[in-house]
């Protein structure tokens, strides 16, 4: 019997690791937020809102990004925004997810650091009570920014240190090279986070490189254009240092032209630790079991291929060790 596919995937547990929380922001719930604010937004109906996410680039979506998330004000908005993705990610066998979120596009238009942060803790743990996935937030650095602004980030941050688990550095890639912060994450890292960096996405190889060996990257995330680089895929494998792959995004976003181009399989091949992730589900067109769907359906990969994507999501998370052997047993118990 040929298998049904979105039926072991619906059926694997998974972490997802590359996820902005502000990026599964719904146009329903920008709407409804919009109205409870009392917000002018752009678009008046859904269909709207869907026309204006057809984007040609990286930039072009960022643009509408940040413009989406200044309808989030309050503490309860970024707690329904969270726990809107939390019962998402519950639907799709999410056990575990780390989840970056932007603090700097909140803070700059005047909402306390402390508002947003508590919101979305308060609904990581609701989800840990009721939903039963653990979880762990990473403080993303806007690489459009000055390193200056991340340092003052960093110490505003301080009373809620204990909260992340790692730092991130999104937004603009081309033109903010990961060494533009090497001071800010050599700080990071004294402070014990776990460095994620977005490295390959748009910028060259030569960004990967430095994000791995200058900056010293615990994950790579995206990490696409490393595959132009040959001696860059033999460090990746022999580090297993985990590449977050994100195949709605890459498509969305024309990283990529068709999901046959993703270098997801050749990754696995290549014996490097990749995993599916959704980046931006909101805008980008799908959660994680989505991602798993297009990406298996466009490479026509394995059921074994599957099943290593979902024991990878594990492995390259930042579980401990029992816990991460617990749930890794629980994917190679999964019948397929
Ligand atoms: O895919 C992304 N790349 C860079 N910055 C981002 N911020 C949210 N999503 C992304
Ligand atoms: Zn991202």
């Amino acid at each position: 019997m040929a298998t049904n596919h979105a039926e072991l995937i619906a059926r694997l547990p998974k972490a997802e690791l590359h996820l902005h929380i502000e990026g599964s922001f719904e146009p329903e719930m920008m709407m409804e937020l919009a109205e409870r604010n009392r917000i002018e937004i752009p678009f008046k109906t859904l269909e709207e809102a869907k026309a204006a996410y057809d984007f040609a680039n990286l930039q072009e979506f960022l643009d509408l990004y940040y413009q989406g998330m200044n309808v989030l004000r309050t503490e309860q908005d970024f707690h329904d925004l969270t726990w809107a993705y939390l019962l998402r990610a519950k639907a799709d066998n999410v056990r575990h997810v780390e989840m970056f979120y932007d603090p700097q596009a909140h803070t700059e238009r005047g909402v306390a650091f402390g508002t947003v942060t508590e919101g979305i803790l308060s609904a990581l743990e609701r989800g840990q009570q009721e939903l039963g996935i653990t979880s762990e937030l990473i403080m993303s650095f806007l690489r459009h920014l000055s390193e200056d602004d991340g340092f003052a980030l960093l110490d505003e941050s301080k009373p809620w240190h204990d909260k992340f688990v790692g730092v991130g550095l999104d937004s603009s890639e081309v033109g903010h090279p990961p060494l533009k912060f090497e001071r800010l994450f050599a700080k990071c890292r004294e402070l014990g986070f776990k460095l994620c960096l977005h490295a390959g996405e748009e910028g060259p190889p030569a960004y990967v490189r430095e994000a791995l060996l200058d900056i010293g990257a615990d994950r790579i995330d995206h990490g696409n254009r490393a595959m132009e680089d040959s001696a860059l895929i033999e460090i990746l494998r022999d580090s297993q240092t985990p590449l977050t792959n994100c195949p709605l995004s890459n498509l969305a976003l024309c990283v990529i032209d068709d999901l046959r181009d993703s270098p997801l399989k050749a990754q696995l091949e290549a014996g490097l630790l990749v995993t599916v992730n959704s980046d931006d589900p909101a805008y980008f067109g799908g959660y994680i079991g989505k991602n798993y769907e297009a990406i298996q359906k466009a490479l026509d990969l394995t059921d074994e291929q599957l099943v290593q994507l979902a024991r990878n999501s594990f492995t390259a998370s930042f579980l401990p060790d029992d816990e991460k052997a617990r749930l890794i047993r629980e994917v190679d118990s999964v019948r397929y």
